[in-house]
């Protein structure tokens, strides 16, 4: 029989990845933060009980939780908030997740780590977030392992769609309106895209239901790595090599320290994440950043004429 799949957050950059990607999985429910009023399923994670009741009346076999308080940000301005949404209702997903038996496939981040040395961090690296983003992130991270439900906890990091709202596309919109840019060049990490994620989930989940010893949290990142800056200038080189009408070339991207660009929460240095135990235990091969955003600007830049 088909796994009933229940996906909440199905409007964000993931979420809208995962209705295409869990599809031929299962049977598939998704419910927004508005849920199915008419019959009275929630999908919002600022009300977890709530949420538990929908989860009780649904049944479902897999909970794939694609949402979260992402604006890390605005996360030092409402703390509560954030830690309701990335923490207490995933906690409550997996403690019904745990009492169904039912899988719960869950979200991480790069931003659960200090950022400190130079080298890629594994799974069992300790971690040391530096802001109310990550410290969430990682409570909710601890409460879907302390439930005993069957999980897949995938981190990822620097996530960018062609639908939704990142840093690539805030670095195009920027190019159009002035003429020079500033962009740090001492964080460094790996840019991912939702359809990857998105690909590598559906893979894992199929896999996981099969064969539950494959259990546990998973780094799932694109391969290589970059800085912000090498990332703005990677994005603003392919698009105006595209034909996209920008007043700022690559040439006009000063890379400058954290210290240059404040901002509330502090981000860390070292986002690399190393991705082998998700390769060697599943059988991928994670592609270099790159592609993906390649990809990313064939289909959001306006066609050239002619092409
Ligand atoms: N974005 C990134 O760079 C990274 C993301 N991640 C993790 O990956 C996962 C997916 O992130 P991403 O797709 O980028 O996130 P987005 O910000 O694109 O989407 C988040 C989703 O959460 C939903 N949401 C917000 N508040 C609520 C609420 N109260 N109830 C229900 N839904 C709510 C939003 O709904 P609405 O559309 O209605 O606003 C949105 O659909 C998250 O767990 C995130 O922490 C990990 C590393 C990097
Ligand atoms: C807009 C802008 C940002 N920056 C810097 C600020 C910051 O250090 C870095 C990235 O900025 P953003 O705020 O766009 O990205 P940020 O919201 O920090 O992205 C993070 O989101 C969360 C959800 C994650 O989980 C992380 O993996 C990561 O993707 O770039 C510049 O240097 N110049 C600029 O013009």
């Amino acid at each position: 029989m088909s796994p009933q799949i229940l996906l909440l957050g199905p409007n964000g950059q993931v979420g809208w990845e995962l209705q295409r990607a869990l599809g031929p999985l299962g049977d598939l429910t998704s419910l927004d933060r508005h849920g199915d009023p008419a019959r009275g399923w929630c999908g919002d994670l600022s009300q977890p009980e709530a949420l538990a009741e929908t989860v009780r009346a649904l049944r479902p076999d897999v909970i794939v939780n694609a949402a979260a308080h992402t604006a890390v940000d605005r996360a030092e301005a409402e703390p509560d908030l954030a830690r309701q949404l990335n923490a207490t209702a995933p906690g409550v997903l997996a403690r019904e997740a745990a009492a169904l038996g039912a899988w719960l496939v869950h979200y991480s981040t790069d931003y659960v780590f200090d950022g400190s040395g130079d080298q890629p961090r594994d799974e069992d690296a300790p971690t040391g977030p530096l802001n109310t983003y990550g410290r969430t992130k990682l409570e909710g991270e601890q409460l879907v392992r302390g439930s005993g439900c069957r999980h897949l906890l995938l981190r990822t990091s620097w996530v960018y769609a062609a639908r939704g709202g990142n840093f690539a596309k805030t670095m195009l919109r920027l190019a159009a309106e002035r003429d020079r840019l500033s962009v740090v060049d001492d964080q460094i990490g790996a840019p991912t895209g939702a359809d990857l994620i998105a690909d590598v989930t559906a893979h894992t989940l199929r896999a996981a239901l099969r064969q539950p010893a494959l259990a546990g949290t998973y780094h799932l990142a694109a391969a290589g790595e970059t800085s912000w800056h090498g990332y703005a200038r990677f994005v603003i080189a392919r698009a105006r090599a595209a034909g996209a009408s920008l007043q700022v070339d690559d040439d006009a991207i000063d890379p400058v320290p954290s210290s240059a660009f404040p901002t509330p929460a502090a981000r860390p240095r070292n986002s690399r994440l190393a991705t082998a135990r998700l390769q060697a235990a599943f059988g991928l091969v994670l592609p270099p950043w790159q592609r993906g955003v390649e990809r990313l600007l064939a289909e959001i830049l306006p066609p050239m004429a002619g092409r």
